[in-house]
């Protein structure tokens, strides 16, 4: 994995642009993700753990917006059920290129894992195929609102009896106090981790237009109108949040 680290935002830029998974963003997103998101490393290794008791023998397991790959490196050594394999959906070019890379190191590394293959596609227009496992890791957020019911209700169409989907997101709330509190003790985790206050302002501008965070009501009753018959939050550490929704 790269070891670079995130100063995408150090220096006072002259234009904040949009957010983008671009070449600059896949050099540094390990560093980036595990510094902006709490619990992310806790959650990316039991995304496997839990994989492995919904997966079911001969069947597909999605990483729907995989990045670079982690959550399918977590599916891969945690799950051992006969005949399935791995597909990790990006549309970003440079993000799927050195997933590639990185999964075909893990492959020199281990044996014996489930074959795995990555495709650069937009999840909207994706076929689904019959699938016990599908993750939503911190991608639904990306998605414009308008187009959230019809993937959800895509992928429940898809999904095996006994499957699931696990759905992280970064949470708003609607009571504003709560908001406000979870919001600033999410910043204090960033300085925590080297941010400065120019980086935390440039990143935050960077991301509203492009991520918009739903609340964990509207996240429940949009599972819930996508055909999903349960929804169990698995995780939380401040405004971050992990669901399993049960088909
Ligand atoms: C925050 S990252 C996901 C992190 C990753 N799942 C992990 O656990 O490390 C969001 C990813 O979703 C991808 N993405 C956003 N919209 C997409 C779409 N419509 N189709 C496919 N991928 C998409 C982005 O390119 C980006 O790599
Ligand atoms: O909310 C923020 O400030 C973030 O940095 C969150 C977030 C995410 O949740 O995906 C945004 C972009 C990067 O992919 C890494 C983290």
């Amino acid at each position: 994995m790269s070891k670079e680290s995130d100063r995408l935002f150090a220096q006072p830029l002259p234009l904040v642009q949009d957010f983008a998974f671009n070449e600059a963003v896949v050099r540094v997103f390990p560093d980036m993700i595990k510094r902006s998101v709490p619990g992310y490393p806790t959650i990316v290794e039991n995304i496997g753990v839990l994989a492995a008791q919904f997966a079911q023998p001969h069947s597909v397991l999605y990483d729907l917006g995989s990045s670079l790959g982690a959550v399918t490196q977590a599916l891969r050594r945690h799950v051992k059920s006969e005949d399935c394999r791995v597909i990790a959906v990006d549309n970003s070019s440079a993000m799927v290129e050195r997933c590639s890379e990185y999964l075909h190191a893990q492959d020199s590394m281990f044996q014996e894992l489930l074959p795995v293959e990555v495709i650069e596609a937009d999840i909207l227009r994706l076929e689904f195929q019959p699938a016990s496992l599908v993750a939503l890791n911190f991608t639904l957020q990306f998605i414009q609102p308008a187009q959230r019911l019809p993937l959800l209700s895509r992928i429940r169409q898809a999904l095996l009896p006994g499957g699931a989907l696990i759905l992280s997101e970064k949470l708003r709330f609607n009571d504003a106090e709560e908001h406000a509190l979870l919001t600033e003790l999410h910043i204090a985790f960033k300085r925590a981790n080297g941010y400065s206050e120019l980086e935390i302002a440039q990143k935050r501008s960077a991301l509203e237009n492009v991520m918009l965070p739903d609340s964990l009501e509207e996240h429940r009753e949009r599972l819930l109108a996508a055909g999903f018959s349960k929804v169990v939050p698995w995780f939380q550490c401040l405004n971050f949040a992990s669901l399993i929704a049960l088909p």
